[in-house]
């Protein structure tokens, strides 16, 4: 057993403290405490361990209310008081940024967090399993491929948990197959269940390794009866031995190929496959902040790049001359287009491929955007896309991200390229995770 100071907080939520100039990875510390551990595991580079007494304990620590919050492995920092969340992940930002850039002091607001830090989320997507006769649903316990059987999720909307309840019972009351991993075998592998907070519209997606589902007109016929919220009923075909949820095929069941959702006062329509911002009233947050960040007068050509079903660019439009979205998923790129004239905009148009082929590509055309704004998965920007900007000279880049190591690697790729950080805001969109989601101003230099 060693004893040791926590100095920080790791990127998945564990204390990080140092022994013999070793790092040391504790699961449940707090940044503040002094703790014995015991060693569990010994690496080249840093070693993990387990507490074992809290020698000096933070004001910050708290029970975590979730019952299976140990077992889950879905939010790991339910042990640490709100407001020190918000802290520790403003520091995990300024800690990405000082490793990748090498500078300190630079612009970092204060993590913007929410009122009420529950409850928030508006997609659950859980697979599903057979355990003793069973239908089990949850989460996969940390790195393993056991569920745990969860009856509900603090941080998941209540109506997303009880949609998610029900089409669970109906699979086991009309013995729907369940698929087995180990063999390759039956039907059902995942639930996906999007709820609209403002239109209380509802999609199920049943993700099936067989298509057709077996007893397919039953099970609809039952679905729609017990879930009143439901507008669209999806099958996604995914027949092959992968860990990927989605395969590439879907399928109306019954009902809309998209449900609505109402951010602000713009609405959005989006269909199964297609990304949308998982915290509601955080993403108004965040697209406003990237809308100060963008300074639009009314006469400038925006790139959405990685614009998902459109969301962000048409957060802009009102104050854009025109908007050019682009992103690989064909759906989300149909659901960009209906979304842009749902809302009045007829100077939005938008692409499927990859925005690092296509921006390159028009570059070397002669287009010359006036801001880009990007929201990349997390491995962060390709550098074909970084070199465009660059070499296109754009004057205003507003980067948002869920990951501060790919963001801040990004970042000072282009500081070398001739930009500077003009602020950075932190939006806390995953109350009670270790992750972060940031929006960041890059201003071309000019001499
Ligand atoms: C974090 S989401 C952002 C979506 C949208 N901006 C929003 O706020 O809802 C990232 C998006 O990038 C898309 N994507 C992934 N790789 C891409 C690529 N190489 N080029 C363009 N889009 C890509 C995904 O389909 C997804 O819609």
């Amino acid at each position: 057993m060693i004893r040791l100071p926590i100095r920080s907080l790791g990127i998945n939520g564990e204390g990080v403290g140092y022994y013999q100039k070793q790092v040391v990875f504790v699961d449940e510390a707090i940044p503040g405490e002094y703790v014995a551990v015991r060693i569990t595991e010994v690496k080249k580079k840093f070693a993990r361990g387990n507490i074992q007494r809290i020698l000096k304990r933070s004001s910050s620590r708290v029970t975590a209310p979730c019952p299976v919050y140990q077992e889950c492995g879905g939010c790991q920092l339910q042990h640490i008081a709100y407001p020190m969340q918000l802290r520790l992940k403003r520091e995990l930002v300024e800690e990405a940024f000082s490793r990748y850039t090498g500078k300190e002091g630079l612009p970092i607001h204060e993590t913007l967090g929410m009122e009420e830090p529950w409850s928030y989320r508006n997609k659950a997507q859980l697979p599903v399993q057979k355990q003793q006769g069973k239908v089990v649903m949850g989460m996969y316990s940390p790195s393993s491929h056991r569920l745990i059987d969860m009856k509900g999720c603090l941080v998941q909307h209540p109506v997303t948990d009880r949609i998610l309840d029900i089409a669970r019972r109906t699979l086991a009351d009309l013995s729907i197959p369940i698929y087995d991993e180990r063999k390759h075998l039956g039907s059902i592998r995942h639930l996906v269940v999007r709820y609209g907070f403002e239109t209380k519209e509802a999609q199920l997606v049943l993700i099936s390794k067989e298509n057709p589902l077996p007893k397919e007109k039953v099970l609809q016929q039952e679905l729609i009866r017990r879930i009143p919220e439901l507008v669209s009923l999806v099958v996604n075909h995914n027949p092959q031995r992968t860990s990927l949820v989605f395969g590439e095929k879907s399928r109306v069941l019954w009902g809309q190929s998209t449900m609505a959702e109402q951010l602000g006062d713009r609405v959005f329509h989006l269909s199964a496959p297609a990304f949308f911002q998982l915290n509601p009233s955080q993403t108004v947050r965040l697209y406003n902040e990237v809308m100060n960040a963008a300074g639009l007068t009314g006469h400038e050509t925006v790139v959405d790049a990685y614009c998902g079903t459109g969301t962000i660019g048409i957060w802009l439009a009102q104050k854009a001359a025109k908007v050019i979205g682009m992103d690989t998923i064909a759906e989300a790129v149909v659901d960009a287009r209906e979304n842009a004239i749902a809302n009045g905009i007829d100077h939005a148009e938008y692409h499927v491929g990859a925005a690092e082929e296509l921006l390159p590509r028009w570059a070397d055309e002669g287009f010359r955007p006036d801001v880009v704004v990007a929201d990349p998965p997390r491995t962060g920007l390709g550098n074909a896309f970084i070199q465009a900007l660059i070499r296109t000279q754009v004057a205003r880049f507003v980067y948002v991200s869920c990951n501060p190591s790919t963001l801040a690697k990004d970042c000072a790729t282009l500081v070398q390229g001739g930009y500077q950080i003009r602020t950075i805001q932190p939006v806390d969109m995953f109350p009670q995770t270790a992750q972060v989601e940031c929006c960041v101003l890059l201003e071309r230099v000019t001499e």
